[in-house]
């Protein structure tokens, strides 16, 4: 799904109004006929509920749902926060039509506000994605009463207060929902960390803006949802054998850390990869065979405890290194080495990534294409730290094309950076997952992938959507608590047959 920025918002809706043709005002009832239908179905015993709305359009949205809410027999009220003395026109338009429906509370002032006690729900319709500076005065100080009502808070299209595409700092007057149900498209704040407590529980419903227009605009930023999964999926054919579906190598593991390359083996395996082979030091071999039975495990023949030697990279469809080897001075010497001799690109985690951030100029030796997997915290030793996540999200940005590779930041809505300056922010997953060994698990579905003849790109944004659906399994099955790496791995199957409904 597109995440698109304001004006290009504003474009989509004008283009629409165009040539559906439809009036703006039509438009408006249709968004909010749409946020209406959800809020009855998540409130369907009609609570008592007071629509706080602004003087924009974001504001004309909240009048349309008052009156189809009243309508519906909800007991409503409306409190419009008079922010400015200019109102838009189709605010003005549906506030002349529709405020004898309803109890409407003029509000100039903080104590123009009705004590917020006798309400179950309180709707956020106060500022959209039209804000273009702080909010101050009374009507901060209104946000900080809603948030602090202890009462449900529901946010039309953004929360107010919410920058849609820059960084909002946390001391300014933002509205903290449990939802937001916003229209058609993503907006980037959204998808950052850092603003989780301003979004809740995202939702964006379809309101009829025009598709081919909206994938015509230039847009870096998407989410990855199931149909574009579904749609970078490569079809199985039953006379496939398993040299079909590649041979991959995973360089991982030191002596007394075989259980990263254990996970990553294990969820190559149950990621499609026709054979996986590891490489690991000499004393971990005989664990790693009882371990992973259906994996060939090829000592290295230089190091008893470390990754010390590469093996023959070039006989396989896909290669990783990283999880568990260790930062020794010969696995930093071994890495160099494969990097000057490996054609096609890697799968880069962990200690690979570690070894990187010791040696910066080992960056620009990184094979093409590559796919580099760090948490936020390796992503800083990479990069550098930065003051907020645009900023770490133009780094990203930066670094994936200027090394011209695929990167990723892990974690809640991991981002995943593409050599052309794409970023697609995935959706699945959950804290549960946030555990030793599920970054080795992921390491393992990206190369499987990449194995059976993925491109790098599609391979790490499917792969890391399907370790965050199996992890949403696991939790499902377990709870996020006791949620362990392995049991990740126990989940792909009800992933992999979820995305690929047609073939199982
Ligand atoms: N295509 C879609 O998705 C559709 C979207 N629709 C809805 O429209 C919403 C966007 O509406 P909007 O453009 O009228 O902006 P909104 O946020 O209501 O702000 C109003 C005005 O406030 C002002 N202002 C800004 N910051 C301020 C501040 N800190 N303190 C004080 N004033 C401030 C600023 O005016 P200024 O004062 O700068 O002239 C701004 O213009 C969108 O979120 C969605 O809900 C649907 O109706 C139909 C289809
Ligand atoms: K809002």
């Amino acid at each position: 799904m597109r995440i698109l920025s304001p004006e290009q918002i504003h474009a989509a809706d004008r283009f629409t109004i165009e040539n559906e043709p439809i009036t703006s005002e039509k438009l408006m009832f249709r968004a909010a006929k749409t946020f209406s239908k959800w809020f009855r179905n998540h409130a369907p015993n009609r609570p008592k509920s007071l629509i706080l709305c602004g003087v924009g359009n974001n504001g004309g949205d909240g009048i349309v749902i008052a009156k189809l809410l009243a309508q519906k027999g909800y007991p409503v009220e409306v409190a419009v926060v008079r922010f400015s003395p200019k109102s838009s026109r189709d605010f003005n338009h549906y506030f002349h039509q529709y405020s004898s429906l309803f109890p409407v509370h003029e509000v100039e002032t903080v104590e123009d506000l009705p004590p917020l006690d006798q309400y179950k729900i309180l709707i956020d319709g106060i500022f959209g994605v039209g804000l273009n500076r702080p909010i101050e005065g009374f009507s901060a100080e209104i946000i900080h009463k809603i948030n602090h009502s202890g009462k449900e808070i529901i946010a039309i299209d953004i929360a107010s207060g919410l920058y849609a595409e820059r960084a909002s700092s946390k001391e300014q007057a933002i509205i903290r929902p449990s939802h937001t149900i916003s229209f058609q498209v993503g907006k980037l704040a959204f998808y950052l960390p850092e603003n989780h407590d301003f979004v809740g529980d995202l939702h964006i419903l379809d309101i009829g803006l025009d598709q081919e227009f909206i994938q015509s605009l230039h847009a870096p930023f998407a989410e990855s949802n199931l149909e574009d999964i579904r749609q970078m999926l490569m079809p199985r054919d039953k006379y496939d054998h398993k040299g079909s579906y590649g041979h991959a190598l995973i360089i991982a593991g030191s002596y007394g850390m075989a259980g990263a390359c254990a996970l990553s083996a294990k969820a190559a395996l149950r990621s499609g990869a026709g054979l996986v082979s590891v490489q690991c030091p000499t004393r971990c071999v005989e664990v790693l065979q009882v371990a992973i039975p259906e994996a060939m495990v090829i000592p290295d023949e230089v190091g008893h405890k470390h990754f010390a030697k590469p093996t023959l990279t070039g006989q396989f469809d896909a290669v990783a290194v990283g999880p568990g080897i260790g930062t020794h001075e010969m696995t930093q010497e071994a890495l160099a080495n494969l990097f000057a001799t490996h054609e096609g690109p890697l799968v880069l985690d962990a200690d690979a990534l570690n070894i990187i951030s010791q040696s910066p100029a080992l960056l620009k030796n990184i094979p093409r294409g590559s796919v580099l997997t760090p948490h936020p915290k390796e992503f800083e030793r990479l990069v550098g730290k930065t003051s907020n996540q645009f900023e770490r999200l133009e780094n990203l940005q930066a670094l994936a094309v200027e090394h011209q590779i695929i990167c990723l930041i892990k974690g809640a809505n991991t981002a995943i950076g593409l050599p052309d300056g794409r970023v697609y922010f995935n959706p699945t997953g959950n804290p549960g997952m946030a555990t030793g060994g599920s970054g080795d698990v992921l390491t393992g579905i990206i190369t499987a992938l990449m194995a059976q003849g993925y491109h790098a790109e599609e391979a790490a944004i499917v792969g890391v959507y399907v370790h965050g659906l199996a992890g949403d399994y696991a939790a499902e099955a377990l709870g996020m608590t006791s949620l362990i790496a392995s049991d990740i791995i126990a989940h792909l199957p009800k992933a992999f047959q979820k995305i690929d409904h047609n073939l199982w």
